[in-house]
């Protein structure tokens, strides 16, 4: 599709494709019988067809680029950097030590960028610059077009109409040094010129284009336009200087620092800190190498200094040959390598047509698991050769590493020894903690980790908290890494049973005092049973699991609801386990409150045991709980405060 030239008609688009549509070969067929009534009664033109243009608004496709497809007008001096580049890269093919400095310049209001690449002549630049979607860079004929240029669909240097009212593209080509100069100025409303310059006025081979600011526009200001420059091409593998007012500002800063030499690791590692400072905002843990040459994928991946969400999106830094595609790819590295911001170059990954972000397809994906690979090679390789950096990076990240260890076999068994879960034995590792304990027993709530944490330690039961995040499925995953380890999901009667039941004297001894304090907890459902256990300081041991606290959820329900819903919820009342209130004999309240003999205040008593338990288990208090734990409360004020 073209521009419509002000000297001539304008010119005729050929649709290569069309007579290859099926639906436009049957309708060719038809005989004329067949067609439809309002085709079978023409004579005249379905002999003479007549051929038409397609016609483009100008200011509706700038439109369409500038709200649409970029993310900001800004993008112009990408594209603008990107055409200089691959006319250079162009020209290098056939005359490999051609010169290849770009040079742009600005006064605010206009700015030219200079190439000494392989320039245009007349009739390239009406087919190339003058044809909305041509470029001489996608030519699958041409051995490794797509691979060499930054460019490839054509429509890049109309970017530019989003900043300037005129585009002059001034050109001398390398390819036919016969050839005219040639001149093409196109401006907003859609319409350019191509005037052929005479001999001797331009003598350099290459091509300046010179832009001029839209009114009002302020995206040539020196400043702005170095900072974009340096945004997008301080890795440019040629170089670049602005100027504006004072000398050349160079904006190149190459080869990438990764792929320096340096005198010392130590000297790399100081560079990398610097920029990673300067340009991702934070002084990284660590720094890992990346290179999948399958993906053409060079660069670093940062180490966050701080914990972030796992769900936190990464905002990645992607070159592509060397351009800033964008600041912000998340689907570069794994889900799992949340803690990791990388730098990259890549020359075979596909950008979008914004070239905003990273096409998501194979390639990609092989670029990301290999990405991923390194990032876990880099935790293994610590484990075994420094231990004291891993554990300052598992001091940040722990949650990340045991995210990734579930699904990954051969890191978990790496990293297993360093990982600490909350046991009864401290936070430790499974490993130390399996050689200790024999099962061991998984909490699958920190609730009921809670619970029975201190009995637990204090019978030496080995219990782990598995109600954080991973923990789990890690816990879970043990036995297949070691066969010898057992672990079980923790029942309450593991607890209950390790408690010492009393002698049979001193249980007859304490059933009248069982039977009022079952009497006084049957309301909210809780059995009462009397043990001796260590540690001698814990008065009670509010013992239930989840069946029974989901009994107790809907006993409180049916007793919140209407006539209807009550019934319902009564009809899937279960029978499971109750919550066990547990004294223990060996403390001197309990047997203090077991020898009272007025039964009311023994009742009290027991009611405010199992309110301490109850506190103690960090569960949500029932409404049948509140006004228990209020009623022994008083009545113990009560009890006081009477003669
Ligand atoms: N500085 C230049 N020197 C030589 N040729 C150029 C220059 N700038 C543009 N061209 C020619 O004009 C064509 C169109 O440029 P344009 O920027 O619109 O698209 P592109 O670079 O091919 O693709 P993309 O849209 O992906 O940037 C290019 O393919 C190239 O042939």
């Amino acid at each position: 599709m073209r521009f419509p030239c002000v000297a001539g008609a304008a010119v005729a688009v050929r649709l290569p494709d069309i007579d290859q549509c099926p639906w436009v070969r049957r309708f060719a067929n038809l005989t004329h019988a067949d067609r439809p009534p309002s085709e079978a009664g023409r004579t005249v033109s379905e002999t003479t067809p007549t051929t038409h243009t397609f016609q483009v608004d100008l200011r509706g496709l700038v439109d369409l680029l500038s709200h649409h497809l970029y993310s900001s007008p800004k993008v112009y001096v990408r594209e603008l950097l990107q055409n200089a580049v691959d006319a250079i890269t162009a020209r290098r093919a056939f005359e490999p030590a051609s010169p290849g400095e770009v040079r742009i310049w600005t006064d605010g209001h206009r700015l030219t960028i200079t190439d000494p690449g392989v320039g245009l002549t007349a009739p390239e630049v009406h087919q190339l610059l003058a044809t909305i979607g041509g470029s001489s860079k996608r030519d699958e004929e041409i051995e490794g077009a797509r691979r060499d240029f930054l460019g490839q669909f054509g429509i890049g240097l109309l970017a530019c109409f989003t900043v300037a009212r005129t585009i002059t593209v001034t050109s001398r080509s390398a390819k036919d040094p016969a050839a005219a100069a040639v001149r093409w100025t196109a401006r907003d409303d859609g319409s350019y010129t191509v005037t052929e310059l005479p001999d001797g006025e331009i003598h350099e081979v290459g091509t300046v284009v010179e832009l001029v600011a839209r009114p009002g526009e302020d995206w040539f200001a020196p400043s702005k336009v170095i900072e974009l420059a340096r945004e997008y091409g301080s890795l440019l593998p040629v170089e670049v200087t602005v100027e504006g007012g004072e000398g050349p500002v160079r904006i190149t800063d190459t080869p990438p620092l990764w792929e320096r030499e340096w005198p010392s690791t130590t000297a790399r590692r100081v560079a990398l800190n610097e920029y990673c400072e300067n340009v991702m905002g934070f002084s990284p843990l660590d720094v890992i190498d990346l290179d999948v040459p399958i993906a053409g994928v060079k660069g670093v991946a940062f180490v966050l200094p701080h914990a972030t969400s796992p769900s936190a999106r990464g905002a990645h830094r992607v070159h592509l040959k060397r351009m800033l595609l964008t600041a912000g790819a998340d689907n570069l590295v794994p889900e799992w390598a949340f803690f990791v911001r990388c730098v990259v170059d890549t020359d075979s990954l596909r950008p979008t047509a914004s070239r905003e972000s990273l096409y998501d397809d194979a390639a990609l994906a092989l670029a990301r698991d290999a990405i991923g690979a390194q990032v876990r090679d880099w935790l293994a390789d610590m484990a075994a050769s420094d231990p004291t950096r891993l554990e300052a990076f598992l001091a940040v990240h722990e949650l990340g590493v045991k995210a990734l260890a579930r699904h990954d076999e051969e890191l978990l068994e790496t990293m297993l020894p360093w990982l600490r879960f909350e046991t009864t034995a401290g936070s430790v590792s499974l490993v130390d903690f399996v050689r200790a304990h024999q099962p061991i027993y998984l909490a699958t709530s920190v609730d009921e980790y809670r619970q029975v944490a201190q009995i637990a330690a204090a019978q030496g039961i080995g219990v782990v908290n598995g109600g954080y995040t991973y923990d789990t499925e890690l816990v879970q995953a043990l036995p297949r890494l070691d066969p010898e380890a057992k672990v079980e999901v923790l029942a309450p009667g593991v607890i209950s049973a390790s408690l010492d039941p009393l002698d049979v004297d001193a249980e007859l001894g304490l059933q009248s005092f069982l039977n009022a304090a079952r009497a006084r907890l049957a309301p909210v459902d809780v059995d009462v049973v009397v043990r001796e256990f260590n540690p001698v300081s814990v008065p009670a041991l509010l013992l239930d699991d989840r069946d029974a606290r989901r009994e107790r959820q809907r006993a409180e329900a049916e007793a919140e609801a209407d006539d209807l819903w009550g019934g319902i919820l009564a009809s899937i009342k279960q029978h499971g386990p109750r919550a066990q209130l547990v004294l223990n004999h060996r403390n001197p309240t309990v047997r203090r409150v077991s020898a009272i003999g007025d039964p009311e205040l023994a009742g009290t008593a027991v009611e405010s045991l199992y309110g301490q338990a109850l506190l103690l288990s960090h569960r949500p208090l029932r409404s049948a709980d509140t006004a228990l734990l209020n009623r022994s409360f008083m009545n113990l004020l009560e009890h006081l405060t009477s003669d």
